[in-house]
């Protein structure tokens, strides 16, 4: 909630420190952190772009004045500013609206998004150590893998601070939704824009279920073309670190997918209530506490969780054990077990 601008000078005048006051929703500010990266400088640019955003703060550990410095020279409506190092992370995150957040190291050829684990989850723990100080109320989206244990870690560093509101914590899995969908039209001759595929459960192998019986148009599957789609909406990740051949993971594909829910969650603050999938803290599955669904967004974050009934139950089943073993990874990170 802003204040006012009166209410801000007398409690400057009574001397009162003003930790987080978030931006209005009519001058949305987005915070991207690893804003120098493979995903960072094309979701940057995209935000840029995104006539919502009235002011982007860039934050990277290095090349930030760089990156910002070119983005700044496009003329559209965000303001740039440029945060280097963690001394000038309390700053970059400082009112933000939506923190958005894909630092940390991307996968090579052989490796697993759980293999990412021991460098990225001190990443992410200590930017969201700031992130609960600075801008508490603000709604964080989290694209650093492993995904399904981020988010966990990030949830259990915003609870020791006293600041944790499941509503505003996503993990980003955007990215399954636009291959689902481009891999369906694809298939079946569809317009590609036109094309809706939810994608449940988590971001990981058999924890990504795209439910093709739910796609629309409506659509229908033989057994032959499911078997194929479904692992190939899985293993898409792989599929393009495979082709990358060790420069790293998806960047275009998930700068575009970042910025489409970033753009969903600017939308929820300013009231256009939408429908994403994301991973949130949910009781959509019974027995297991983090769960991607389709969710509504709107001022607060998630308003409503709408669960998942589908013919893919199997599926959802399978998944359950593997993302348990994933968020108690995570939540033991934290609590130093
Ligand atoms: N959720 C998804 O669907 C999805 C899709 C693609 C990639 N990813 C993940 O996103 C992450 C980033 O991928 P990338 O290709 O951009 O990697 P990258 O190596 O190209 O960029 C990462 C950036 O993070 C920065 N960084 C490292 N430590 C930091 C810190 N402590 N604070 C701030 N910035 C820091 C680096 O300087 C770099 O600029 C990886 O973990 C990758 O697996 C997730
Ligand atoms: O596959 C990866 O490691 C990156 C990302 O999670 C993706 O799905 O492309």
């Amino acid at each position: 909630m802003a204040l006012p601008a009166k209410s801000l000078a007398s409690a400057a005048a009574n001397g009162l420190r003003l930790v987080s006051v978030r931006n209005s929703s009519s001058q949305p500010k987005v915070a991207l952190l690893g804003a120098s990266g493979g995903i960072g400088q094309p979701l940057g640019l995209l935000l840029k772009q995104d006539p919502l955003v009235a002011h982007l703060a860039l934050y990277d550990v290095v090349n930030t004045p760089g990156v910002a410095a070119d983005l700044s020279h496009i003329d559209s409506k965000a303001k740039v500013t440029a945060h280097t190092g963690a001394a000038e992370l309390h700053a970059a995150v400082k009112d933000a609206d939506v923190i958005v957040i894909p630092a940390g190291v991307p996968r090579k050829p052989g490796m697993t998004r759980d293999d990412l684990f021991n460098t990225n989850a001190g990443i992410v723990r200590d930017l969201v150590e700031t992130i609960a100080k600075a801008a508490p109320k603000a709604l964080i989206a989290i694209i650093t893998n492993p995904v399904n244990s981020t988010v966990p870690i990030a949830a259990e560093v915003l609870k020791k601070n006293g600041v944790y509101d499941k509503r505003r914590l996503f993990g980003v899995t955007t990215l399954d939704v636009v291959r689902s969908q481009a891999f369906v039209a694809e298939l079946k001759g569809h317009d590609a824009t036109k094309t809706v595929v939810p994608v449940v459960g988590g971001h990981a192998g058999i924890t990504i279920i795209p439910l093709l019986s739910q796609t629309k148009p409506s659509t229908k599957f033989s057994d032959e073309e499911i078997a194929k789609l479904t692992p190939r909406i899985q293993d898409a990740g792989t599929e393009v670190v495979n082709a990358k051949a060790g420069a790293g993971s998806a960047t275009l594909s998930m700068a575009l997918a970042g910025a489409r829910f970033a753009n969903a969650l600017v939308r929820g603050i300013k009231g256009d209530k939408n429908v994403q999938c994301a991973y949130v803290e949910s009781d959509a599955v019974k027995g297991v506490q983090y769960f991607s669904t389709p969710v509504e967004l709107g001022p607060n974050g998630v308003e409503k969780i709408l669960g998942v009934t589908s013919y893919e139950q199997k599926l959802i089943d399978a998944s359950v054990a593997e993302l348990n073993k994933n968020i108690e990874k995570g939540v033991a990170f934290v609590k130093g077990k």
